[in-house]
């Protein structure tokens, strides 16, 4: 099972969201921005790096807002997504992926992973 972090940043009412890159697993998909945990790394600080490389931003990790186990065809992962707190003021992507801040009402005009939408659905959900 491959661990993986993801991150649920909100601003001014609007969700951080990020593509993945066109050519990787599930290229053109949406996710919410973070990253496998790597071997002796406490998943906090995994989430931190990957933010740090990917969209050159500063999070304060806070609570876990939900976790996921699921079953792709080739591979097992327990996704774990945690509320975080921006730090930094812009959001700058390293590796020329795209991102966007949606409304919650806005979710629905991405297409998300699979291991994602329980995660959109309970956000629908949250006030
Ligand atoms: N960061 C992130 N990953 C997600 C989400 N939903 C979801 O299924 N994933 C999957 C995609 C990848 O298999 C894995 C994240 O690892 P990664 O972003 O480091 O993936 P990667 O492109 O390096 O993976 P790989 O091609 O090396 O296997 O978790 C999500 O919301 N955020």
């Amino acid at each position: 099972m491959i661990v993986v972090t993801a991150a649920l940043i909100k601003a001014n009412g609007k969700i951080l969201i990020a593509q993945r890159p066109a050519g990787s697993y599930m290229g053109l998909k949406w996710e919410f921005p973070g990253g496998k945990v790597e071997e002796g790394e406490h998943p906090q600080e995994a989430l931190r790096r990957e933010l740090r490389e990917e969209l050159g931003i500063e999070v304060e990790v806070r609570d876990i807002f939900e976790v996921v186990s699921h079953k792709y065809k080739d591979r097992h992962i327990l996704l774990l997504c945690y509320q975080c707190r921006l730090l930094s003021r812009n959001v700058t992507p390293r590796e020329g992926q795209s991102y966007r801040w949606v409304t919650k009402e806005e979710l629905d005009n991405y297409e998300f992973t699979e291991a994602d939408k329980p995660i959109v659905n309970k956000l629908r959900k949250t006030p």
